[in-house]
């Protein structure tokens, strides 16, 4: 559908980006009232960056919603280091319509104010943790499908964080850019993986690191 590039599209970042990802009316609508509430906070909280503002939709929203189409069944779902509530709080609206739910862990109190509201209004089915991901993590081990973590640490520093869910099934979701392969050299030097690299829909130099398993200290 073409929209009025004066106002709610001017830059045809939402068409763009619900062409390269559909989803329902109603969805649609959850993830526009997340989008005007984070402009909203964005001048006071600074939420995401000021220059990805206007590619909200591409760079963010759906930029998120691709990782559930990479493990479409799972149901219990973690995002560490959510910010401004992404990949998390997007997910969160998705999961609200199969019965699924998503647990955010975020160390700033800024950011847990504005997801605490925005999964508020847009029924997202998810639960802030406002708390350190080291301090707190090991309690989603056995209860968690996938776990998430975009632009918040190093893969091996995730791969160190998340050890414990990653050797009793969990599988995790990171988001990387073009560094990526140095990332995985990085890790492999600590830890022996079970991954393979995804192709993001949203960005043509960005993979998603898809871990199925782990060895090492
Ligand atoms: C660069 S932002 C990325 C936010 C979001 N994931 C995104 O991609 O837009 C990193 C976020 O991780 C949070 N963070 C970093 N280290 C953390 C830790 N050890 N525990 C909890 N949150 C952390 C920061 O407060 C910040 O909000």
């Amino acid at each position: 559908m073409k929209r009025d590039r004066s106002g709610a599209d001017p830059f045809g970042d939402r068409e763009r980006a619900l062409a390269l990802r559909p989803v329902s009316r109603e969805t649609e609508e959850r993830f526009a009232l997340l989008e005007s509430e984070l402009r909203r906070w964005q001048a006071v909280k600074n939420l995401v960056g000021p220059d990805t503002l206007n590619r909200v939709w591409t760079r963010h929203i759906i930029d998120s919603a691709q990782l559930l189409d990479i493990v479409p069944g799972a149901r219990h779902w973690l995002d560490l280091g959510s910010g401004g509530g992404f990949p998390g709080l997007v997910l969160g609206i998705l999961l609200a319509d199969s019965g699924g739910h998503i647990h955010l862990v975020e160390s700033n109190g800024r950011k847990c104010a504005f997801l605490r509201h925005a999964a508020r209004i847009t029924g997202a089915s998810a639960t802030i943790h406002e708390a350190r991901i080291e301090d707190c993590v090991i309690r989603f081990a056995g209860q968690t499908d996938v776990v998430t973590a975009r632009a918040v640490a190093p893969l091996d520093v995730l791969l160190g964080w998340t050890k414990d869910l990653l050797r009793t099934g969990t599988v995790a979701l990171f988001p990387k850019g073009q560094d990526v392969e140095s990332e995985l050299t990085q890790a492999t030097r600590s830890w022996k993986i079970d991954a393979t690299l995804v192709q993001s829909l949203t960005d043509s130099a960005g993979r998603i690191v898809f871990v199925r398993g782990l060895e090492g200290s």
